[in-house]
């Protein structure tokens, strides 16, 4: 009678998970919930096993309830692997076996951060179309990037990913584009002409301070990478919070910026499967997820100081007295200043001057064209072509978002490069890979600046370069970007000589970059020299 009990109640758990798949988990999103979901099961798990308790021994109960949740686990997810494998929309798409299967067969492969470099591997093997998880696709076509940003009224959405930062919403990380639109409208007032104007005194003294921290050690090897950061998160701390980081005069990291760097190792990994990212955030298991927490804390005290860029965020929210109501967002978009504006400007000086130290030819045009321009007037160091040249190759070559910027096709579905695309699929597009394509670009792997100006037919499709996005999501700091290069490149080019420091050849810094939305690239060990002008 028990055994026929207990048969009954494992055949029931693996129906119940069949029938939880097939009309619950398999419509919407459940990436918010899943701590919740998983303590459910695991509560339901504990209370089979207490009632089991009443009519039989502690080991059998045990046993009993394991079983049970053994039956249901195997309903629930066989389920899910037979409709993924056999049933799914995206079935006609080639791809890993396991990436049809689960995301963690992603999350698996990117434990080194190393997703740019998996995704190039997908890309040789099994074409411009590939299926990287159960309900994703990766676009390869030249025409991916340009499809899913371009348009006032790009029909594309921003993914599961972009929770990530719950309950913070910054204005990179809103999914309803109302809410984006209306709080880009806010943000741009931070990035006007004349608004960029008064950014250009912060800029000029962060970028001496850099000087006088290459100076100290001239003839000496640097590694470079430590100043650039510095350089990037001083300016950010500067017009963000009205306060520097102070790196560049203490010549050390910021606690908080060290925080947030260790805490962005864990969005490497798990960038893949955001209900994981879920998990970790609330469970915090690990150092780097405490780190990341730590650091958006931070952002939120400082927040709270608000001025310059801040202050034109706040100073909406305050006018319409909505402050209270919008601190979440505050928060989020003071996480957004700091990460979007550091480490993407920091990681392009680091390839530029891997780039000037590989060819000493790019550093002496560098000069040749600087020669009768006031290198203190940002307007005319935006109008040099070399080194627009030198920043537009390294953005092509070494995106600072190599694989992120995920969209979702609209529910009615889209075309892409020719496809058609059900609705609800995940896109990725790899910048890394697209702009390095040969259909796209003569000679893709040489770093070749002319041909932004001068050798235009080396550029087959210009649509395969869109560092910055494009369209309602585009980069907003964009001209922020061009003036902090523009200007740091051409002050160090042209006082300084640049060589790899003695045992360097440059590889560190390319194979060791991680992929953890923006990128972190390896270390790079420089030496300068002061610039001989006799
Ligand atoms: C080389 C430098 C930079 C590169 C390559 C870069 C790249 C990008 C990309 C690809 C996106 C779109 C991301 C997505 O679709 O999820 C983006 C968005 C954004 N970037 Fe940048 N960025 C740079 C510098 C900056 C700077 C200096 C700031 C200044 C605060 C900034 C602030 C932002 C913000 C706030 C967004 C979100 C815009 C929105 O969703 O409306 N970025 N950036």
């Amino acid at each position: 009678m028990a055994t026929q009990a207990s048969l009954a109640s494992r055949c029931i758990a693996f129906s119940l998970g069949i029938l939880i798949h097939r009309h619950i988990f398999a419509y919407g999103e459940w990436h918010l919930c899943a701590t919740a979901i998983m303590r459910i099961h695991i509560l339901t798990w504990i209370s089979i096993y207490l009632i089991d308790c009443y009519h039989m021994r502690h080991v059998e109960a045990i046993q009993d309830s394991s079983l049970i949740a053994l039956c249901y686990a195997v309903g629930l997810f066989g389920s899910m692997a037979v409709y993924r494998a056999l049933f799914h929309p995206l079935q006609e798409y080639p791809g890993p076996l396991a990436a049809r299967l689960t995301k963690l067969w992603h999350v698996s492969k990117c434990l080194d951060s190393r997703n740019h470099l998996l995704m190039d591997e997908m890309h040789k093997k099994y074409g411009d179309f590939v299926r990287t998880g159960p309900n994703e696709l990766t676009i390869f076509h030249p025409e991916t990037l340009a499809t899913i940003y371009e348009g006032i009224n790009n029909p594309f959405n921003k993914p599961a990913w972009y929770d990530n930062l719950r309950p913070y919403t910054g204005l990179n990380t809103h999914r309803s584009k109302y809410v984006h639109k209306h709080r880009r409208r806010i943000w741009d007032h931070a990035f006007t002409t004349s608004a960029l104007k008064s950014y250009q005194e912060a800029l000029k003294s962060i970028s001496n301070s850099l000087d006088e921290v290459i100076m100290k050690r001239v003839g000496q090897p640097i590694v470079i990478n430590d100043p650039f950061y510095w350089a990037s998160w001083d300016l950010m701390g500067q017009l963000g919070f009205s306060k520097s980081f102070g790196m560049l005069q203490g010549q050390k990291w910021h606690f908080a910026i060290q925080m947030l760097r260790k805490g962005l190792e864990f969005v490497g990994p798990f960038t893949p499967a955001p209900w994981l990212v879920r998990i970790a955030l609330d469970l915090r298991p690990l150092p780097s997820v405490r780190n990341f927490l730590k650091m958006e804390d931070w952002c939120a005290r400082e927040m709270d100081k608000r001025i310059k860029i801040s202050s034109h965020l706040v100073a909406w929210s305050v006018d319409h007295d909505r402050l209270q109501k919008d601190l979440h967002t505050l928060y989020g978009d003071s996480i957004a200043i700091i990460i979007a504006g550091s480490d993407t400007v920091a990681h392009t000086l680091i390839y530029v001057f891997y780039h000037l130290a590989r060819d000493p030819s790019q550093l002496t045009k560098l000069r040749e064209e600087q020669a009768g321009i006031d290198l203190q007037d940002l307007r005319q160091l935006q109008g040099l072509p070399h080194l627009n040249g030198i920043i537009n190759e390294v953005l092509r070559l070494h995106p600072a978002v190599p694989t992120g910027g995920f969209r979702e096709t609209p529910p009615e579905g889209a075309e892409i490069g020719g496809r058609w695309i059900p609705g609800n699929t995940l896109i990725c597009a790899p910048r890394w890979t697209i702009s390095r394509l040969e259909a796209c670009f003569v000679q893709p792997l040489e770093f070749i600046p002319e041909r932004w100006y001068s050798k235009p037919e080396m550029i087959l499709n210009k649509k395969a370069f869109s560092p910055f996005a494009s369209g309602p999501y585009y980069c907003i700091g964009k001209n922020l970007a061009y003036m902090e290069l523009t200007y740091i490149i051409s002050l160090l080019a042209s006082k300084y000589d640049v060589q790899f420091a003695p045992g360097e050849d440059g590889r560190q810094v390319v194979e060791d970059l991680q992929d953890q939305f923006t990128a972190a690239p390896g270390k790079l060990r420089l030496v300068f020299h002061q610039r001989n002008t006799c």
